[in-house]
């Protein structure tokens, strides 16, 4: 039985007097890749940062297991002032590695997602949309998180590339038995990507359907492939409040 590194129960949220979540109960397995679908507005963004302690749920529980939980958002979020190089250090800042250390240990993380050279030094305003989010995910993986939650980060890449960077983000689930929590609004990623599927309904959202995969990602036939992705689509279509 594989133990979930984050759980959600009955979680309700709120902004304001606007209802956005109404009672989530959600696992995300230990090793596992699951892929977080929903309406635009249903309140998947909201969810993983209640996952990430960023927000507190207005009542429910939210169980996390591991010490290192990393967040890439939508937009990457760089600190300005910094250059790649030094953003992706700066999350090793409370390991109390000596700098050499944790120099090297950033130029491998940018290496990964293949960013070398002069790019290394360059300030995010210097960099392109998808370079901007490649260093937002070597700056989450270079502290090797036990939980990672990826909201969206591959929309601004082209598909080989978003691919590369899919297989990334899953080879770190895999070597460290992490788990991820993955927003996608597309079922073939999901399908490509995930174990787990689990589909919100929108605001205030519950999740209305979830589905486990057959087998691991990288032993799923391109048929299987195809399948799940057209099984998450009906999902989407039979969720409430969907378009007719
Ligand atoms: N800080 C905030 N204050 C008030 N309302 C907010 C705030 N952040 C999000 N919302 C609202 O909460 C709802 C859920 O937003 P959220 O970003 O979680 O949805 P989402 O499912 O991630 O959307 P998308 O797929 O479009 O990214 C939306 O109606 C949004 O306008």
């Amino acid at each position: 039985m594989t133990a979930p590194a984050l759980a959600f129960e009955r979680v309700h949220f709120s902004y304001g007097a606007d209802p956005i979540l109404d009672g989530i109960d959600l696992e995300v397995l230990a090793g596992h890749v699951t892929a977080l679908m929903g309406p635009s507005g249903c309140g998947k963004s909201t969810l993983l940062a209640i996952g990430a302690g960023l927000l507190e749920p207005a009542s429910g529980r939210v169980l996390r297991t591991g010490r290192r939980t990393a967040i890439v958002f939508q937009d990457p979020r760089l600190l300005p002032w910094r250059t790649a190089l030094a953003n992706v250090a700066f999350a090793l800042k409370a390991d109390r590695l000596a700098s050499a250390e944790r120099r090297d240990r950033a130029m491998a993380a940018l290496a990964s997602v293949g960013l070398r050279g002069d790019d290394v030094r360059k300030y995010p305003r210097q960099l392109s949309g998808g370079m901007r989010q490649r260093v937002a995910l070597a700056r989450a993986l270079v502290i090797e998180p036990d939980l990672l939650l990826l909201d969206e980060p591959f929309g601004a890449l082209d598909r080989p590339l978003a691919r590369q960077m899919q297989s990334l983000a899953r080879d770190h689930v895999d070597r460290r038995r992490a788990a991820a929590l993955v927003v996608t609004h597309d079922p073939r990623e999901a399908a490509d990507i995930a174990e787990h599927v689990a589909v919100l309904s929108p605001a205030p959202a519950r999740v209305t359907s979830q589905r486990a995969l057959p087998g691991h990602v990288a032993s799923r036939t391109e048929a299987e492939r195809a399948a799940a992705a057209g099984a998450l689509t009906g999902d989407a279509e039979r969720s409430p409040g969907a378009d007719p």
